[in-house]
C-alpha cells in the first residue's frame, strides 16, 4: 500500500485532472493512484495515515454528488460511509476547485465542508493557503484569513494551476515526510 492515499470527487473532470497531475509527481510507493471516492471502500480509505483529498464545489456551495446533478455518486454519498470513523493521528491535506467569478458567494465551500468533517473527527489538517490573488465575496473554506487547503480555479485562472500545485506540494511535503 502506498504511504499517501489520493482521492477526489469530480463532475466534469477538472478535479480528476489535477489529482492525476499530483500523482504523476510521485512514485507508487509514496502515492496511491488518484482514485475517485465513488470507487473506494470505507475500509480501504481508513487504512491511510496520510490523505490528499480533492473536491469541486457544485450547486450553491455544495459537495459533489447526486443531489447536485452529478452522473455518479461522489463525496456527498461517501461521507456518510465514513462518518463514524476516528481520524485521530491522521494527516489530511485538501485541494478544492471552484469558480470565484461565477460563484463569488460560495467559492470553494465544499472544501470548507470537507475540512470541518475531517477536523471534527480528529484529523490534523495541513496545507492552509493564502487568499492573495483571488477575488470572491465569501467562502466557508476560509478560516482565520486563509483557505483551509489549496484553492484552485480552472475556470478563470487555469494558467496558475501548475505553479500553485507545485508550491503547495512543497509546502505540505514536510508534514507528509516527503522530500521533493
Ligand atoms: C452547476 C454548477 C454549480 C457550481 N457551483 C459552484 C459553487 O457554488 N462554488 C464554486 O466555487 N464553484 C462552483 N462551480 C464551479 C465548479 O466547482 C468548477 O467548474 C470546478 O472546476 C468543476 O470541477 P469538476 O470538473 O472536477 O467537476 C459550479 C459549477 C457548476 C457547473
Amino acid at each position: 500500500m502506498a504511504k499517501i492515499g489520493l482521492f477526489f470527487g469530480s463532475n466534469t473532470g477538472k478535479t480528476r485532472k489535477v489529482a492525476k497531475s499530483i500523482k504523476k509527481r510521485f512514485d507508487d510507493e509514496t502515492m496511491s493512484d488518484a482514485v475517485n471516492v465513488n470507487r473506494v471502500s470505507a475500509e480501504d480509505f481508513a487504512q491511510y495515515q496520510f490523505l490528499i483529498l480533492g473536491t469541486p464545489t457544485l450547486g450553491d456551495g455544495e459537495l459533489p454528488g447526486l443531489s447536485t446533478d452529478c452522473e455518479s455518486e461522489s463525496w456527498e454519498e461517501f461521507l456518510p460511509k465514513i462518518e463514524g470513523l476516528d481520524f485521530s493521528g491522521k494527516t489530511v491535506a485538501l485541494f478544492g476547485l471552484g469558480d470565484q467569478v461565477g460563484y463569488p458567494d460560495n467559492y470553494l465551500d465544499a472544501m470548507g465542508e470537507l475540512s470541518e468533517f475531517f477536523a471534527s473527527r480528529g484529523a490534523k489538517l495541513v496545507g492552509a493557503w493564502p487568499t492573495d490573488g483571488y477575488e470572491f465575496e465569501s467562502s466557508t473554506a476560509v478560516v482565520d484569513g486563509k483557505f483551509v487547503g489549496l484553492a484552485l480555479d480552472l475556470d478563470n485562472q487555469s494558467g496558475k494551476t501548475d505553479e500553485r500545485v507545485a508550491a503547495w506540494l512543497a509546502q505540505i511535503a514536510p508534514e507528509f515526510g516527503l522530500s521533493l
